[in-house]
């Protein structure tokens, strides 16, 4: 049966290259672990769309759902899920990151 929040999530996810789900807005997270995705993308020089869970109940449960994964931020890049402020902050650290980014035609520093 058709989930009208998982076709909103598809519909953002394939329409922008690089998407976080996240607590606040970039300019305004509220939420440390949201913070620090966004200042690793933002120190990347990579564009994306950032989307304020706390703005929508039905969107943060449903994404917990969709991507099997229970906390924010959620970090999409491509379609796919990358992970949350742990693994994107080891894949940053180590240089995975950007080589994804890159893989995927996103352009970054
Ligand atoms: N270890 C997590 C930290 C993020 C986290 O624990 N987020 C919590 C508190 S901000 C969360 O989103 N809980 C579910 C919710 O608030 O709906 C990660 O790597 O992203």
């Amino acid at each position: 049966m058709s989930n009208p929040v998982f076709d909103q999530i598809k519909n953002e996810i394939d329409s922008n290259a690089v998407v976080l789900y996240m607590k606040g807005t970039a300019d305004f997270p509220s939420c440390g672990f949201s913070a620090k995705v966004a200042h690793i993308l933002s120190d990347l020089g990579v564009s994306f769309k950032d989307i304020n869970i706390l703005e929508d109940d039905s969107l943060r449960q449903g994404l917990k759902e969709f991507s099997s994964w229970p906390t924010f931020p959620q970090l999409y890049v491509k379609g796919e899920l990358v992970g949350g402020c742990d693994i994107v902050r080891e894949m940053y650290a180590s240089g995975e990151l950007a080589q994804l980014l890159k893989d995927k035609q996103i352009a970054c520093r």
